[in-house]
């Protein structure tokens, strides 16, 4: 739709007047925060010179106490003030250069005068005449610009729901203070300028979409009914995006009690944090806590073990246990691979939760396992003595309360044995190792404890018993320190108890449908137990039991927890998350035809996950339509997958994928690169050349570096961001990315032969937004070959490509 030159020359008039009025209020503010900031530096200065310290009388020193109070609560609310104006300052600032970007005029039911309503990343409000001049992108009214078309409308507020008539909707592209494109729009948001959004270059950092959310997405946004949102959306449709501005949105409507300290998003790797870290400050929010389940694992049972991370298990996995170029596999070879993809899928299943479950309830009764208690080389406590006091708590207190009781008692215990220990002949020779120092502290301490009569060490007995007191409480200080932490728990043994023949005569039936190979399972299982080495598959289990026998350790802070890639968590791990934060909210993002993992995916049904919550307070939010690539390559993309017909590409054209095959791995590599640098020439600025696994990036590497013309970047398990060019990355550390161009290292049949394999395939290729080249270095994959012949081109022999 056109606009009249009039409309025009009001809007550009518009623009000058609100970045003037956005200026004046900049510059006051500026002052206002320059005033603020010398008012704390100077409280800060002159905090006591204020205060009346007198501890003279009970009553001086009440009064002290209350004069400090009061200075500190003027300091702190002189602090509130400055972060508050800076906030506000920080936001106008963006503002001022892009004040807005959407318009609706909008005529409530029963009144006559309609009113322009203009959408930005912040409101600004015109003190002066009293009138909004721009409306927060999350505020009720703004609503109406992401759900509807010009005619009838509704938006809901707080107060109930508000209907009329919008009779204009405007888009603008405002930069550097000047209108760049408008356009009058009929449907929900003009595909025009999504289109233009979308066919732009990709970044190293994921941009916000205030400006271009569409219908379905503002559902997750604004979404405040579910405890539990659960996306299910193809690749590319904007999962993430629709998660990081819901967060903006939950901040703005809950800003009295919710703050960006409480949400925390859990991200597939470091690469990830990094990538969408700029989304929520270009909105003029704080970020959100960010980190991965992997980190957390790390935290809570990295003293105990060296545990294997989920890209280490991953890549056993597709290098078939690092095998891949092995000829001569053996048999044995064979099984202790399946043996393990068995052991993986079990052990993160919910029928292991219901054995752990029913084990921890069998612990009550029998089976608890203890480390001994020792001091030097001597035991104090046998392992039997404990389980013995174990079992003598009345059986109907919970396990964690019992080991608490077991706490106080064996510390208790301890006691004792110093007070038989502290004769023991080991003590005098420390004694005569002191130094001169230690030895004066404990003659401090002696004349403390004499009430400062001025004694000595003269009487030998006594010097020998303090001294030895003080050195035999500094040796047993570990000890206790362990017992604190309830380290006399045998975990290790407790988990391995599980997978041991006979260890407990009724826990054999707990798991009453046990997994193919499960005697390999129980074999290795026990094996890594006994180096200290946790598997990634049994790093959420252990950590379960350790908390269903010690305690749960929860985090009643957090209120809303967003996971991205929710569909790599096995319905286990969800458990585990969601009891870690039991006051939270959860937004969980996935796509089943991504889960790349071997284990059992929490997306594969959705009941295990509407369980958590239960289905009252849950909804499901399916996303169909693919904004990141081509038509050409979500026409492709999409056939790769089961149910992926249901995908709609986004109406961006492009050129249809093409497959290049070659016969050796120089003409493979001298293809590559031949065809980074004609995409480099055609403007792309970030292509990725994706491999199968990180070994295969390695190999890719080390081959491309010379023939490249330009550096050529690697992406590792530890790389924490990446920049634009040329890269090699392994497809698992692609997830949640987006590069403009992907050039798949290597889609023959021998790379993607096993049906498990599918998935990886599909993730790798829908990473690209414009172009998509798939080399194969010999027979193209079946992932490719059963797609139809039009969704793509065959390109010949490399002879053909070359010449
Ligand atoms: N409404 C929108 N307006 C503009 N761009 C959008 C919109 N929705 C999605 N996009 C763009 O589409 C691309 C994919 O979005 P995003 O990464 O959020 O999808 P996803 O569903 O999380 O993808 P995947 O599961 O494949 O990682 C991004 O470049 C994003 O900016």
């Amino acid at each position: 739709m056109s606009l009249t030159d009039q409309a025009r020359a009001a809007e550009k008039q518009r623009v000058q007047e609100v970045t003037e009025k956005i200026t004046v209020k900049i510059t006051e503010l500026e002052e206002q925060v320059g005033l603020v900031q010398s008012d704390v530096v100077e409280i800060r200065k002159h905090y006591w010179d204020e205060v009346t310290m007198d501890m003279s009388t009970a009553e001086d020193a009440v009064e002290s106490i209350a004069s400090m109070r009061q200075q500190s609560e003027v300091l702190s609310e002189r602090e509130r003030t400055h972060r508050q104006a800076s906030k506000t300052l920080g936001k106008l600032r963006k503002l001022v250069q892009s004040p807005y970007f959407g318009r609706i005029d909008f005529i409530e039911r029963g009144e006559r005068e309609e009113e322009a309503v203009y959408l930005g990343i912040a409101s600004f409000l015109d003190e002066e005449a009293g009138q909004y001049l721009i409306y927060d992108w999350r505020a009720p009214i703004s609503s109406l610009y992401y759900d509807f078309a010009p005619g009838e409308v509704a938006f809901r507020t707080p107060n109930g729901t508000v209907e009329g008539q919008m009779v204009l909707k405007r888009q603008f592209v405002i930069r550097d203070r000047h209108i760049h494109l408008m356009f009058d729009t009929g449907v929900t948001i003009g595909d025009d300028l999504l289109k233009q959004v979308l066919s732009r270059s990709s970044d190293a950092q994921m941009k916000t979409i205030v400006a271009t959310i569409q219908k379905e997405q503002n559902r997750i946004i604004r979404n405040d009914s579910a405890q539990m949102l659960i996306v299910q959306g193809a690749a590319g449709s904007g999962k993430t995006s629709a998660a990081l501005q819901r967060v903006a949105y939950l901040l703005y409507k809950h800003r009295d009690k919710l703050s960006s300290d409480q949400m925390v998003l859990f991200s597939p790797n470091p690469l990830f944090n990094h990538y969408v870290s700029t989304v929520l400050p270009e909105l003029g929010e704080e970020n959100m806590q960010q980190t991965t389940y992997q980190a957390y694992l790390e935290h809570r049972l990295g003293e105990m073990f060296e545990v294997e991370d989920s890209f280490t298990q991953l890549e056993y996995v597709l290098t078939r246990g690092g095998l891949e170029h092995v000829s001569e596999r053996t048999p044995v070879m064979e099984e202790a691979y399946e043996a393990r993809l068995s052991g993986i899928y079990y052990k993160s299943s919910t029928a292991f939760l219901a054995v752990i479950e029913a084990y921890k309830k069998q612990l009550e009764q029998m089976g608890m396992l203890f480390n001994p208690i020792k001091f030097r080389d001597k035991e104090v406590l046998s392992a039997a003595r404990l389980v013995k006091q174990f079992y003598s708590y009345d059986s109907a207190i919970r396990l964690p309360n019992r080991l608490e009781l077991m706490k106080e008692w064996i510390l208790g215990q301890l006691e004792l044995f110093a007070k038989v220990e502290i004769e023991e002949a080991w003590l005098d020779e420390e004694i005569e190792l002191l130094s001169s120092d230690e030895y004066h502290r404990a003659y401090i301490k002696l004349r403390k404890m004499e009430g400062e009569r001025d004694s000595s060490f003269d009487d030998y007995d006594q010097e020998r018993h303090l001294l030895a007191r003080n050195v035999l409480k500094k040796h047993l200080k570990p000890v206790r320190s362990a017992v604190k932490q309830l380290k006399f728990v045998d975990m290790i043994g407790l988990y391995g108890q599980l997978f041991r023949e006979g260890a407990v005569a009724a826990k054999r039936e707990l798991i009453a449908d046990k997994p193919r190979y499960w005697s390999e399972i129980c074999g290795r299982t026990l094996e890594e137990l006994a180096h200290a080495r946790l598997p990634y598959e049994d790093a959420t289990p252990f950590l379960y039991l350790m908390e269903a026998v010690c305690g749960f350790q929860t985090n009643s802070a957090v209120r809303h927890v967003i996971i991205d890639e929710a569909q790599d968590y096995s319905p286990f791990q969800l458990a585990y998350l969601k009891r870690l934060f039991p006051r939270c909210r959860m937004t969980a993002l996935g796509d089943l035809s991504q889960a790349i993992y071997s284990h059992a995916s929490a997306y594969s049904e959705i009941d295990p996950i509407a369980a958590l919550f239960g289905p009252d307070q849950t909804e499901v939010i399916r996303l169909v339509r693919s904004y990141r690539s081509t038509r050409e390559i979500v026409e492709f993309t999409r056939g790769i997958v089961p149910g992926g017909d249901a995908i709609e590409p986004f109406t961006r054209a492009g050129s249809k994928p093409r497959v290049i095959q070659t016969t050796d791995r120089g003409s493979l590599h001298s293809l590559l690169a031949a065809e980074a640098a004609r995409l480099l020439d055609e403007g792309y600025a970030s292509i990725a050349i994706i491999t199968k696994t990180a070994s295969e990036a390695e190999l890719a590497h080390q081959a491309l570096t010379p023939l490249m013309q330009v550096p050529l970047g690697r992406v590792t398990k530890h790389s924490p961001t990446f920049e634009s060019g040329v890269l090699v990355i392994p497809s698992y550390l692609a997830k949640g990315v987006e590069f403009d161009a992907v050039l798949l290292y290597d889609g023959s049949h021998h790379q993607y032969g096993h049906e498990n394999e599918r998935k990886l395939f599909y993730t790798a290729c829908t990473r690209a937004m414009h172009e998509l080249c798939i080399f194969a270095l010999g027979d193209p994959c079946h992932f490719i070959t059963s797609q139809p012949q039009d969704t793509y081109v065959l390109a010949g022999s490399a002879e053909d490509v070359l010449s």
